[in-house]
């Protein structure tokens, strides 16, 4: 399968370097604005390839993407320090503007992962400007969060982040709700295992753990600029789930009917993803502060949705 990639600044080279390694993909090319930074980046990908895959890694124009089954958007500006990722709305709302169409030109039949931020809100828009059902158009939503707060988790339970089930809903952003209640690892509860284990998860873990989560961004951007290494990953999960049709489970971001009352809406719940996209949304039980705080996420993120003039 053949993925293009737009907009191919950190993000979208750390997403193809992803693949690359991974080699779910027979094909990426790299499309940017900056053609010299494209080809730079590819030329330098693909010297990392006889070390890990056969995928072959190009760089072009919008034509070079005919056939793709899946193209990534990250495309657009990213948050300096100090600023939030919705700061960014505007700019990249009028980037999309362009990119969604072009793209749309030449492959009207892939399916479209989101990346930039905000990037519910650019979910939303993409499937607004793509005329593509919303099960074909996928945010990477709290993929990033989730990784974040299994990995927080997996280190203070002293189990592997991949036995960790656990997941972040709501905004891939400041009012992300951490699911506490249904986290396991393996089968067990979290707390559990961590009284069996003589790490209890008490109140003030559960604040650490969920502040290190909700405000990681800032904390690498602070450190470095911009976050890349943990998002090219999770794009390449995703796409490796849509390329195995692997009917995977992931907290993915899409425009949802209904969450908590507030209708059509983009943001991330568990849902299952394959061949033709997501099939499913998987809510989890939640309790009473984490159901208040998805609905505090879903009516911020429609309120930000309806001040985008598309
Ligand atoms: N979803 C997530 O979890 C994450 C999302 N991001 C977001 O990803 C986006 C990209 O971030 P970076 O790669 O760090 O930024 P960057 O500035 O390194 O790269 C953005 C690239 O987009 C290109 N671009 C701008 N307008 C374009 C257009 N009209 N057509 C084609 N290319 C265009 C630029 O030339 C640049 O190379 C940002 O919005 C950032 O906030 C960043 C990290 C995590
Ligand atoms: C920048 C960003 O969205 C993140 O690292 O979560």
């Amino acid at each position: 399968m053949k993925v293009g990639i737009v907009g191919t600044g950190m993000v979208g080279s750390a997403a193809a370097y992803a693949l690359g390694l991974r080699g779910v993909a027979s094909e990426v090319v790299l499309v940017d604005l900056d053609s010299a930074l494209a080809e730079a980046h590819a030329l330098d990908i693909a010297h990392a390839m006889p070390f890990a895959s056969g995928t072959s890694i190009a760089h072009g124009g919008y034509d070079r993407l005919r056939d793709a089954g899946v193209v990534i958007i990250a495309a657009g500006v990213a948050q300096r320090s100090g600023e939030t990722r919705t700061d960014l709305l505007s700019r990249n709302a009028a980037v999309f503007r362009v990119v969604v169409g072009d793209i749309m030109r030449v492959c009207p039949d892939a399916i479209l992962i989101i990346a930039s931020n905000p990037v519910d809100i650019m979910t939303q828009v993409a499937s607004a400007y793509s005329g593509l059902p919303n099960h074909r158009v996928i945010g990477s939503g709290t993929i990033l969060d989730t990784a974040r707060f299994r990995s927080l988790l997996g280190a203070h339970l002293r189990v592997s982040p991949r036995s960790v089930h656990a997941y972040v809903l709501g905004e891939h952003g400041d009012s992300q709700v951490l699911a506490w209640s249904g986290a396991r690892a393996g089968t067990v509860p979290i707390d559990r295992l961590g009284a069996q284990i003589g790490a209890p998860i008490t109140e003030s873990i559960r604040a650490e753990i969920d502040s290190k989560t909700r405000n990681a961004a800032y904390t690498i951007i602070k450190g470095k600029g911009s976050t890349y290494y943990g998002i090219g990953a999770g794009l390449a999960r995703i796409v490796a789930a849509i390329r195995q049709n692997e009917q995977a489970v992931l907290s993915v971001s899409s425009v949802t009917a209904l969450v908590e009352g507030v209708r059509n809406v983009a943001l991330s719940v568990p849902r299952v993803v394959g061949r033709e996209g997501i099939s499913t949304e998987l809510l989890p039980d939640l309790d009473a502060k984490e159901r208040a705080g998805l609905q505090r996420s879903a009516s911020l993120l429609r309120g930000l949705f309806e001040s985008v003039s598309l």
